[in-house]
């Protein structure tokens, strides 16, 4: 498979400004010590972390930072590091990702105990061109096919770019509780700065999370981390107020969380999920939030039967289905190298019993939203051309472009593709890469 365009690692390169105190040695060991961990066991790389962090009390902040720092970066770039490295062994890799993208030199290296550090930095600093697109973009091959089959060729440079590099911190005002410009000033006022982002009205933006969850802001719920194409969503249900919403796979709530503040309150916003551990943390988000049309309850896993009373009864259902997440490596670098490409359509038949269940709840003339973090063909338009075959009669797919202009968030024309569907791309629109589709039942 020839892709002609390459992503830049221009940018991803930190400055001599900003390099961060040397590591130590003893780092060094740790964040060899926590990739290996996150790469051979199972669960995401955050719960690896939080688990390797607490069985080490005595490092420090700042200590933790680094090795946090050290070992996403290694995950982002992993195939490319191995590839500077010949072998995937975790201290050599690290040391890889230290000479190509912390400008560490051979003598810095060598200090670590890096053996050949000469070798590792000449091969950093060769040209990346010299190696296949899936090596330099850090995918695996079949991701980086799938990819290719996506985008046109003209931008798998830049998507390539765009899902190595890391993402911003974005959170969503809690319109029950303040408006964007207060909550901007009032977070400026204690040194935190943060930007409009461009698409959600909602939105807030900056490069890096430091400290906003210590801020009485934080704890007085006027805000949610949030990314800004998630933020997207809720509005495509175009939820009116005292109406009645599920949201069926609710999880930790972030979406559910948005549509309570956009029904101001009012209605009831059924949250459903088969996982009690999420829906608690929804419980406790919605509590500081200030949301109280929330009913939260857990779902068995299949068809629960306690649902029918609901059946034909819901104005507007979203589902927000389980998937691989590959539109969030940005987030989650773990994600390109545990998931198996046979996992996808597992995960695709997964969701497209979970859409069937879901729709039994919506009244004629209700909308149903179907959405996932993926952007995968498999997970995304062929989920929705099945259950067109199958409810096709019921079901007609809305032009979700539409929708979000109706809204106040036109996206602009060349960032579009074709048909009713509305697919988000970190290299096109800044967010994580999503897709949704709405259908209205007749
Ligand atoms: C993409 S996550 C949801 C994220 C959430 N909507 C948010 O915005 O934070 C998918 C969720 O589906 C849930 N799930 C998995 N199987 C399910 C099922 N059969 N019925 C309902 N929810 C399910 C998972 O527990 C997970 O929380």
């Amino acid at each position: 498979m020839a892709i002609p365009a390459r992503p830049t690692h221009r940018g991803l390169r930190r400055s001599p400004e900003t390099l961060p105190r040397l590591i130590t040695p003893a780092l060094h060991e740790a964040a060899a010590r926590l990739l290996d961990d996150i790469l051979g066991g199972p669960g995401a790389a955050d719960a690896r972390m939080d688990r390797f962090f607490r069985a080490q009390p005595r490092l420090g902040p700042k200590d933790r930072g680094v090795i946090a720092e050290t070992v996403y970066g290694s995950l982002r770039h992993h195939r490319l590091l191995c590839a500077f490295a010949q072998t995937a062994e975790p201290r050599r890799v690290v040391a890889a990702w230290l000479a190509a993208f912390e400008g560490y030199n051979a003598r810095q290296l060598q200090a670590l105990g890096v053996a050949h550090p000469e070798a590792l930095v000449a091969a950093a600093r060769s040209d990346r061109d010299i190696y296949p697109f899936a090596v330099s973009a850090s995918l695996p091959d079949w991701l980086a096919a799938r990819l290719a089959t996506l985008l046109p060729a003209s931008e798998h440079g830049a998507a390539a770019t765009a899902l190595l590099a890391p993402a911003p911190l974005d959170i969503r005002t809690n319109t029950l509780k303040t408006d964007r410009a207060a909550l901007q000033q009032s977070l400026a006022r204690t040194g935190h700065d943060l930007s409009p982002t461009p698409l959600s009205p909602w939105g807030l933006r900056r490069a890096a999370r430091a400290g906003l969850f210590r801020t009485p802001e934080f704890a007085a719920g006027h805000f949610e981390v949030q990314d800004e194409g998630s933020q997207l969503i809720a509005p495509l249900l175009e939820p009116r107020r005292g109406e009645r919403i599920v949201d069926y796979c609710a999880g930790a709530g972030g979406k559910t969380l948005h549509l309570s503040a956009l029904l101001a309150n009012s209605g009831m916003l059924y949250a459903f999920d088969t996982s009690q551990k999420r829906l608690g943390r929804l419980r406790e988000r919605a509590t500081r939030a200030g949301c109280d049309n929330i009913r939260i309850q857990t779902l068995e896993t299949g068809p629960d039967n306690r649902l029918k009373r609901l059946y034909g009864k819901i104005d507007r259902v979203l589902v927000d289905a389980p998937c691989s997440g590959t539109g969030t490596v940005r987030r989650s670098p773990d994600i390109k190298w545990r998931l198996a490409e046979e996992r996808v359509t597992e995960l695709a038949g997964q969701a497209r019993a979970i859409l069937t269940q879901a729709a039994r709840l919506v009244r004629p003339g209700g909308r149903l939203l179907y959405v996932t973090c993926s952007v995968l063909r498999e997970e995304n338009e062929d989920v929705i051309a099945d259950f067109l075959a199958e409810h096709g009669g019921d079901y007609t797919p809305i032009d979700t472009h539409g929708v979000l202009t109706r809204r106040g968030i036109p996206l602009s024309a060349q960032a579009i593709d074709a048909g009713p569907s509305l697919r988000l791309w970190p290299h096109r629109h800044g967010t994580d890469g999503f897709f949704a589709q709405i259908l209205q039942r007749g």
